[in-house]
């Protein structure tokens, strides 16, 4: 390809990237274009060349150098500076490109108002009524103050109905009691909580003359908002350092009795009236509404991860020369060998696929968003269920993929020059957060399950589980268009997805069957019922990829996305059957293919993936940066190990 048209060609930069660039089949602007969408794709640029012109929008130092205090620290500045030029920067109702000058400043480790964007302004848009809204939402907005989402517990993250937490409703006084009423009911891991945020939404279970009526959202302002110190009644703090994204205060909290005015909880759905009247919501699961929301944007931000961490091994793979193909020969680049490019070509075609898929969940629900606002409630259980397993089926590959990335950079990988480590550490967190990955795929098992049922009475289920209905057929889970190229894969695909979820229904129906109860029979199916949760999630995954492909014009973008699909469905399919000979198609576009997601040195962070592949000589200067090498000889040292070794020579020598 001439040099003009691969916009990844720079002057000054490593010829061993530059002769990989000038093997592109395609543009990378155009790629870029079809990964982000053209248009967040454009003010991706913008952004980032914006960010260039303000240094103090950059690093103060690596941030792996920093001590967590200096984490915090750092973050906060850089908030307080992105406050003064956000509107000049980004949209700020554009969810992706907040996102995006979050990740290109900020970075991945967390900053004081991650939840107030991911959670605590979601949440109030989707529970707080219309009065409520102009007297939180507008503020939170306009960052008079910082929130976040209180609902994690010492002792429950999971199962929500053991949430121990109070609310009680005192008539008298038109006031709830906020109260924690053992050590195991200390609200615990809330983002930015410990030492950012003054206000939470607090998830407790509402309770009026005795009667225990589940959890509700409410308002509770945690700190002063001008001295910022803690209110009455509230104990808070941070929980500690964690593996990774400790730029954030995750924190605790515990509530003694505090009131709050009967107007703080919030009443968009269920309703308490003066006199202690409650009206239940349209739909109990209305409540849970933030965790879909963030469920739904997790899956481009996890394929994000992975595409820095393939951005940064791909790169540094085709500087890195290691051994020999031929002996006669140079040292190849380690990308020529088949193993490295099995480590790490099908992981580069999931980066895609996932960020195709994220796209189409984020797009499903703000449909989801919209219907709801127009009062009907019909697709918040095909959302769940999506959502559900996508996120688990996502984070959980992603960062399979980001370790196998980061082992593909052999020593060097291990750095935190590399900074694969800290992508690793966000990345499995997300297994984790927002609901643990394997309880999240038995809700989406309930609903396979009910799929199975409908399709067992003769009825057609429609949406992403048709396929169940159809063996053999030519259906498809989302009317995927029949091509020739595909069909048989995609055709496969279902067959194993449906083959696995009527093996789990007729295991549970057995099980059933024998006496067991529903409860103990479900338990016993569950990894049966994951497993057929995950298979039909990746068929999700595969058909949304393949009509993705199908839609793009540009016919050398559309060419190398074939190959990545080809090689997708090959990998998902059959594991490690013919698709080695794809690789061989992929290996001229690999560094290409990277480049397409347009993620700058400053965003990733990562010496070895530097987009000038200049590695060695940044690697040795990062190095010499090491706090421990300020000093000749460590201060620890002369105290303790100098002290210890002259002791030694002394008695070895008596
Ligand atoms: C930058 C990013 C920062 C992000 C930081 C992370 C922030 C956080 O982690 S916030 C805290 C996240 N916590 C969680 O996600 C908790 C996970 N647990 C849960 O969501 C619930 O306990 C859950 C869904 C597992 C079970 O809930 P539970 O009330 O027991 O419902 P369950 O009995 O299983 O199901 C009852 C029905 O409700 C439905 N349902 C459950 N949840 C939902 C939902 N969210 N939407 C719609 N329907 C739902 C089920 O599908 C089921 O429907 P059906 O009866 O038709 O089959
Ligand atoms: C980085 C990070 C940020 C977070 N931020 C927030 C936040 O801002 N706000 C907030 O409220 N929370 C937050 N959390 C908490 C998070 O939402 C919970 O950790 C998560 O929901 C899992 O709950 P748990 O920790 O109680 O795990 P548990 O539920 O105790 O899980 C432990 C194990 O038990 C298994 N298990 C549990 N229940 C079942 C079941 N029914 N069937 C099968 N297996 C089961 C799980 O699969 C897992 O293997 C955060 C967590 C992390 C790591």
């Amino acid at each position: 390809m001439s040099a003009h048209l691969n916009a990844a060609l720079r002057e000054g930069d490593n010829p061993e990237l530059t002769e990989e660039r000038r093997k592109a089949t395609f543009d990378t602007r155009k790629l870029a274009d079809e990964f982000f969408g053209s248009h967040l794709a454009r003010r991706r640029r913008e952004i980032a060349k914006a960010i260039d012109a303000i240094p103090e929008l950059h690093d103060t130092k690596p941030l792996p150098f920093m001590t967590r205090e200096e984490k915090v620290e750092e973050a906060a500045r850089k908030v307080f500076t992105l406050s003064k030029h956000i509107t000049d920067i980004v949209d700020l109702s554009n969810n992706r490109e907040t996102q995006s000058l979050n990740e290109m400043v900020i970075g991945i480790e967390g900053m004081p108002i991650s939840l107030h964007f991911a959670m605590f302004i979601p949440a109030l848009q989707g529970q707080a009524d219309d009065e409520q809204k102009r007297e939180w939402l507008d503020r939170a907005i306009r960052m008079e103050i910082i929130g976040t989402y209180a609902q994690t517990e010492l002792g429950h993250g999971t199962n929500l109905r053991m949430l121990e937490t109070t609310a009680t409703y005192d008539k008298q006084n038109k006031e709830f009691i906020l109260n924690s009423p053992t050590l195991t009911s200390l609200k615990w891991w809330p983002g930015n909580m410990g030492k950012s945020c003054n206000y939470a939404i607090v998830v407790a279970n509402l309770i009026i003359d005795d009667k225990l009526l589940g959890p509700h959202s409410f308002m509770v302002q945690l700190r002063d908002e001008n001295s910022h110190e803690t209110m009455p009644n509230i104990q808070i703090g941070d929980i500690g350092p964690k593996m990774a994204y400790n730029s954030s205060d995750n924190g605790f909290l515990k509530l003694s009795n505090l009131r709050i005015p009967r107007r703080n909880m919030l009443m968009k759905h269920a309703k308490v009236q003066e006199d202690g009247t409650y009206k239940k919501p349209p739909h109990e699961k209305l409540a849970y509404s933030a965790m879909v929301h963030v469920r739904s944007h997790m899956i481009t931000q996890h394929a994000m991860l992975l595409a820095y961490a393939l951005s940064i091994s791909t790169r540094y793979s085709c500087i890195r020369r290691q051994g020999y193909i031929d002996p006669k020969k140079d040292e190849v680049k380690v990308i020529e060998y088949q193993t490295q490019q099995h480590r790490l070509f099908p992981h580069i075609a999931r980066a895609y696929a996932f960020a195709f898929a994220g796209t189409e969940s984020i797009r499903k629900f703000e449909i989801m968003k919209r219907s709801l606002e127009a009062g009907n409630i019909e697709l918040i259980a095909d959302l769940h269920a999506l959502t559900s397993g996508l996120k688990a089926v996502v984070t959980y590959l992603a960062g399979q993929g980001i370790e196998q990335a980061r082992q593909a950079c052999g020593g060097h990988g291990y750095s935190m020059a590399s900074y694969m480590g800290e992508i690793y550490g966000v990345g499995i967190a997300g297994c984790t957060y927002e609901g643990e990955n394997l309880v999240m795929m038995q809700q989406l098992g309930r609903y396979l399950i009910k799929a199975v049922k409908s399709v067992k009475e003769g009825k057609k289920p429609t949406g992403y589980v048709a396929y169940l209905a159809h063996a053999g057929q030519r259906h498809s889970l989302i009317d995927c268009r029949p091509n020739e190229g595909y069909a048989e894969h995609i055709r496969a695909f279902e067959h194993i997805a449906r083959r696995q979820t009527f093996r789990a229904a007729e295991r549970l129906q057995k099980y059933e069957n024998s006496g067991l109860s529903t409860e103990q029979a479900w338990n016993n199916c569950t990894v049966e019922l994951n497993r057929a949760s995950r298979l039909h999630t990746r068929l999700f995954i595969a058909c949304n990829f393949y009509e993705r492909v199908l839609d793009v014009e540009d016919m050398a973008v559309r060419e190398v996305l074939e190959d990545l699909l080809h090689l997708h469905l090959n990998y998902e399919l059959i594991d490690i059957a013919s698709y080695a000979l794809e690789a061989k198609k992929i290996r001229p576009n690999a560094v290409s293919l990277v480049d397409s997601w347009e993620i700058t040195d400053r965003e990733h962070r990562s010496v070895l993936g530097r987009r000038d592949g200049h590695v060695y000589e940044n690697l040795f200067k990062w190095a010499k940066s090491s706090d421990l090498n300020q000093n000749d000889v460590l201060p620890s040292h002369k105290k303790h190990l100098l002290p210890m070794m002259l002791n030694a020579r002394k008695q070895s020598k008596l």
